[in-house]
């Protein structure tokens, strides 16, 4: 008999889009495997009316995928890297991370809306967004938006929102491309921690050598270094972080942004050695915080 791999997925539909493009990936590597997808709803996809910093943070998207990992009800879970805390059950390793999509932050108007109108604020839902959007529009307010890519896309058309702040990445696979109006460089812009990488989880000692097929060095390498900086500052889900690297060759630059609880900021980029991208995110870090202490 042929061995299945099971998939676990959130049910967001971004989140079964991405869990597809995985399995289409070890699918046409392994023809043998044969696949199956689980989908349920995590503690994050069930409260929408708080915000996330409100209801405790990150570990909130993959605490459901976790236990059924451990129950073995399935045999790998796939996340967004950015949404995975930075803390890991050490029974749950990440066994792969995916080459990166397209990392930047994005502007979205609201249907056959073409400028940003001064009246309504901007919708996101992260610190760090936040913090980059009052350097980039001082006159426009901002608020919180909560829900999947879709929920928000609804609230701006609806005319809640003068415009969305929403990851590229998220909005290419989900078809929505079309409705980008401004892409924010990493300048304007530092992106989340792993935005544009997926991660796959699974259980500690089992034969995963079927993820090799879609598994990327470059992509493993940003990921480690990025929450390596994360993970060292990381004085609780309100500390709105950002890490953001790129490699060349045997090189490695990261950018961090800090920011302490009076909100103010340090920013930086420092480039080293590839192999050394955790040990150069911690160094980063802790310069980081040096400077505003
Ligand atoms: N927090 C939700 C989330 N997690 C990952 C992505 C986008 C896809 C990615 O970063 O790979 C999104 C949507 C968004 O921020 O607009």
């Amino acid at each position: 008999m042929s061995r299945t791999i099971r998939v676990g997925s959130r049910d967001s539909i971004l989140a079964v889009i991405q869990s597809k493009m995985v399995m289409a990936a070890i699918g046409n590597a392994h023809p043998d495997l044969q696949l199956e997808l689980v989908t349920m709803k995590t503690t994050g996809d069930k409260i929408l009316d708080k915000t996330l910093d409100k209801i405790g943070g990150k570990g909130l998207f993959v605490k459901e995928l976790d236990e059924a990992l451990l129950e073995n009800q399935v045999d790998i879970t796939v996340h967004s890297g950015k949404d995975l805390p930075m803390e890991v059950d050490a029974r749950l390793p990440l066994l792969a991370f995916s080459h990166r999509a397209d990392p930047r932050d994005v502007l979205v108007l609201p249907q056959g809306v073409t400028t940003l109108d001064p009246t309504l604020p901007i919708g996101c839902s992260s610190q760090r967004r936040t913090i980059y959007l009052k350097k980039l529009y001082p006159n426009m307010n901002v608020a919180s938006v909560r829900g999947n890519v879709q929920t928000r896309l609804r609230k701006l058309d609806e005319g809640q929102y003068s415009a969305l702040v929403l990851a590229g990445a998220g909005l290419e696979r989900l078809g929505l491309q079309e409705r980008i109006s401004r892409y924010f460089t990493p300048e304007e812009m530092l992106p989340a921690a792993c935005q544009g990488i997926l991660a796959i989880q699974g259980r500690a000692g089992e034969d995963c050598r079927y993820l090799d097929c879609f598994a990327s060095d470059d992509g493993r390498d940003c990921a480690l270094s990025e929450r390596a900086f994360t993970r060292r500052l990381d004085g609780g889900c309100s500390s709105p972080v950002a890490a953001f690297s790129t490699v060349e060759g045997d090189t490695i630059t990261l950018t961090g942004l800090y920011v302490d609880s009076d909100l103010r900021t340090a920013q930086k980029t420092v480039t080293g050695k590839r192999t050394d991208g955790e040990a150069l995110a911690i160094a980063l870090a802790d310069q980081l915080k040096e400077e505003l202490s």
